[in-house]
């Protein structure tokens, strides 16, 4: 029980296999029921009181066995857990808040247990770390007094695991508490100047490979990477969208919701259940982040000449995307049209063509409105205005149903999109959201960063450029594809559109970030990539394509 831990720390922020993963083996039962049975302790002085049963504790110590032991989503798990246990308002919000929270936590968590125990983490019986775990998130991370993080967390162990174990427990946890998570950091965590990703990796709780893959794809810097890595583990707000001609942002903002920041079909909902919103219980409004709106607002943005009444959504389950473009191609950007109509009518997409840059100051388009902080000219997009049909293509016949409840008009097909059972050419706009590794919404999933294996990498790429070299191939001569990503990581965004593009002489680079004027911090372009700790949404990349 070292107080510098950093030896073994450092070791176990470092080289936990290849997926980071931090979880202990199945293995030992030291600290556990076998060492530590319930009997533990009988017939030596007074017995201990009783245990207090904490239902919102339990709830979130089954969150985390479950994800340990059935590879649980936690996100989709606990409403389930919530509404068995008829937990609701603070004590459901205590429970969520103590479940996520370990779970984003745990790889700074296990390195503080290492330093106050006589045992590695992954020599505990999983049970009573993960008991420890939510004991030691408490203790770090919540204004839970100390006195209470450690006495319910005993209690739980107690009551679930045994009571040798809670002895264990209240051992480590008393240890534990003698720091703030400020003094445990520079104790259990690589030097910063030695091991900049070590300590990065230790100090915000994620994988090291997501910290390397992260760290590039800011750019290198690695103030900005601790930024990106604080935002991940933030709680991310309840974004809805209103889709347009079925709702408005006004309906969702009597309903409670705040006006969203970028998308003009954004609303935050600061608490409550989405579901109760009559406009989402109808599909006519839906939670979405708001760069998964931007970007497929973005597609409906680019001018197209000729005919623009067929479009394609290559990867459409579970409908998010689909939803919106869906409202767009049959109402129009009924926000854009509004700006539009505010202009004096002047700036309607039927009547343009060409890039924005080619269309500044051109007759019918709204003067630049000024100039952003990466010295883009800024003139408001054009606006989509209807009168176009969505084909919704999804792999999994599951997730083409929720696409089917997603969209009113859409056609939806269970089909492999990268053989297509259309037409080469033929249509107007094509979206092709491609499956990812994800690590642009590790707010959302507060398990994934331990789950994602970089290993999956290869097979990934192989798929994402055969459904780009799909989509275009889908898209007539100046037609535009957007290919999206829910992953900033380089090896998913550029590197498959310049791999793919390298290998083809017709398709045009689309600068994507004047197609979101409104949005700044957008990148270097051409391409755009969001961010959570610029923009308080999902990292989302965006490429937007012109078929020759
Ligand atoms: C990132 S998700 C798309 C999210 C969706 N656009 C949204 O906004 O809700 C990728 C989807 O592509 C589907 N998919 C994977 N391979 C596919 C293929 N070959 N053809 C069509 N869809 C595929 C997956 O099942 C998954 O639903």
């Amino acid at each position: 029980m070292g107080d510098r831990g950093s030896g073994a720390g450092a070791q176990r922020g470092g080289g936990r296999g290849s997926s980071g993963h931090p979880r202990g083996g199945q293995t030992g039962a030291q600290g556990g029921r076998d060492r530590h049975g319930s009997g533990g302790g009988r017939g030596r002085g007074p017995r201990p009181p009783r245990p207090v049963r904490d239902e919102a504790r339990n709830v979130a110590y089954d969150l985390l066995r479950a994800v340990d032991e059935r590879d649980a989503y936690a996100n989709l798990l606990m409403p389930a857990l919530l509404r068995e246990r008829r937990l609701s308002g603070r004590d459901a919000g205590l429970a969520t808040e103590l479940a996520y929270g370990t779970l984003r936590g745990l790889g700074t968590y296990d390195e503080v247990i290492a330093a106050c125990s006589d045992r590695a983490p992954e020599d505990l019986d999983p049970p009573l770390l993960d008991a420890i775990r939510l004991g030691v998130h408490q203790l770090l991370k919540t204004r839970v007094p100390p006195h209470a993080a450690v006495g319910t967390t005993v209690d739980l162990v107690r009551l679930r695991v045994g009571t040798g174990a809670s002895k264990y427990a209240n051992a480590v946890l008393r240890k534990v508490s003698t720091r703030s998570l400020e003094q445990w950091i520079p104790i259990v965590a690589p030097d910063p100047v030695e091991d900049p990703v070590g300590h990065l990796a230790v100090a915000h709780s994620h994988p090291r490979w997501i910290v390397t893959a992260l760290r590039d794809a800011v750019g290198g810097d690695f103030d900005e990477t601790a930024a990106l890595l604080a935002a991940d583990n933030e709680r991310p707000r309840v974004t809805l969208v209103a889709r347009p001609g079925r709702a408005s942002v006004e309906e969702l903002l009597a309903s409670g919701a705040q006006r969203g920041d970028h998308s003009p079909y954004a609303a935050y909902l600061r608490e409550g259940d989405p579901g109760s919103i009559l406009a989402v219980a109808e599909a006519r409004a839906a939670v979405q982040d708001e760069a998964s709106q931007l970007v497929a607002l973005a597609l409906t943005r680019v001018p197209v000449a000729g005919g623009d009444t067929r479009w394609l959504d290559l990867c459409a389950g579970p409908g998010g995307k689909a939803g919106l473009l869906d409202a767009i191609a049959v109402h129009g950007d009924q926000a854009g049209l509004a700006d539009v109509a505010a202009l004096g009518g002047r700036g309607g997409q039927a009547a343009l063509s060409g890039a924005p840059e080619e269309r500044s100051g051109a007759p019918g388009l709204p003067e630049a409105a000024g100039a952003s902080p990466e010295g883009r000219a800024r003139s408001r997009p054009s606006a989509f205005p209807g009168g176009a049909h969505l084909l919704a293509v999804e792999l999994q016949y599951h997730r083409a149903r929720l696409v089917r409840q997603a969209t009113r008009e859409a056609a939806v097909v269970t089909a492999d999109g990268t053989l297509p059972a259309w037409r080469p050419g033929v249509f107007d706009r094509v979206m092709v959201d491609a499956p990812c590794t994800g690590l642009g919404a590790l707010r959302r999933r507060p398990e994934a960063r331990w789950r994602r294996d970089p290993r999956s990498l290869p097979d990934l790429g192989r798929l994402q450029r055969d459904l780009l070299s799909s989509a275009l191939e889908a898209a007539r001569p100046g037609g535009v594809v957007a290919y999206v990503t829910c992953s900033p990581h380089l090896a998913e965004t550029v590197t498959v559109v310049d791999d793919v593009l390298r290998r083809r002489d017709d398709v045009e680079v689309l600068d994507a970030r004047d197609y979101l004027p409104e949005v700044e911090g957008l990148g270097a372009g051409p391409h755009v990539q969001f961010w959570p700790h610029r923009h308080g949404t999902d990292a989302m990349f965006l490429a937007l394509l012109r078929r020759r």
